[in-house]
């Protein structure tokens, strides 16, 4: 497999523009050892609250990505861009709809070696993200692995973001879901809030993604940086 710019990382810190993070917090975060920081979140997005954020990012070295998940939250400036396009909806708006039409505004400036799309299968019913796309969050283990593989081999997406948002997942699934994948990098997020959970997600998947818990409990959510990078790697990727 051919290396991306996010190749490399096991363990990854979401931030969210629309939430409040002290400068103490961030500090945290960022010289935490963590792989990459990615900004997003499926609501109340704008281009204020993520350049806002993303210049206090900026002081540190780490590795600063944003999912562009609105048209006005498109900011310039980040190492690189993911965008997601939800799989497992019927609503074409989440697929390719919002994209395309992002991609009639922006799409001259778009950075495309440091660009990837995602491939978002979301699970939780509770999520704001399932709510919003109409994601239809009941698949049996056949039906998750058509889509692992639509979005693997039929489209060649890079990424395939298994996404429990809010509540931790069946890691024996996103095992299996690993298994099927042969040429994308398969990320996992989900109710990551301790050490043990990220242990058994870095077993999982290629990436992990903590998000909530950097909000609730910090010393928790530092926990889960060397959870997952001594977590065994085995059956995954060479990265
Ligand atoms: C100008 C410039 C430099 C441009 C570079 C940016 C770029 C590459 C632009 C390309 C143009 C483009 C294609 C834009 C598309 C933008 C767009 C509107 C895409 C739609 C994305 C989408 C499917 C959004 C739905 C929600 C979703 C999947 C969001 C992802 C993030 C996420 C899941 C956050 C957490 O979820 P949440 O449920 O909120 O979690 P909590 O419940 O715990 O809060
Ligand atoms: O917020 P949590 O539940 O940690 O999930 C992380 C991330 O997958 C959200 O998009």
């Amino acid at each position: 497999m051919s290396e991306r710019w996010f190749s490399g990382w096991r363990h990854v810190f979401k931030l969210d523009p629309d939430r409040t993070i002290t400068d103490e917090a961030l500090d945290a975060i960022c010289t935490s050892g963590t792989d990459a920081i990615i900004v997003g979140g499926s609501s109340g997005i704008t281009f204020e609250n993520t350049v806002d954020l993303m210049a206090r990012i900026r002081r540190y070295a780490v590795d600063c990505a944003l999912e562009v998940s609105t048209l006005e939250g498109a900011v310039p400036g980040f190492d690189g861009y993911f965008v997601p396009l939800v799989l497992n909806t019927n609503r074409a708006e989440w697929i390719n709809g919002r994209q395309t039409e992002g991609l009639k505004e922006y799409g001259t400036f778009v950075p495309w070696e440091e660009t990837a799309a995602q491939g978002y299968i979301i699970l939780n019913a509770e999520a704001t993200a399932a709510k919003l796309t109409g994601a239809q969050t009941e698949l049996g283990e056949d039906e998750l692995i058509a889509h692992v593989r639509m979005a693997d081999r039929l489209m060649q997406l890079p990424v395939i973001y298994l996404e429990y948002s809010g509540r931790f997942g069946d890691m024996q699934l996103v095992k299996r879901a690993r298994g099927a994948v042969v040429n994308a990098q398969l990320f996992y997020g989900g109710g990551i809030d301790d050490a043990d959970k990220a242990r058994q997600a870095g077993e999982a998947a290629h990436t992990v993604v903590v998000g909530n818990v950097i909000y609730t409990d910090l010393t928790a959510a530092l926990s889960t940086v060397a959870a997952v990078q001594k977590a065994p790697r085995s059956g995954l990727h060479t990265k």
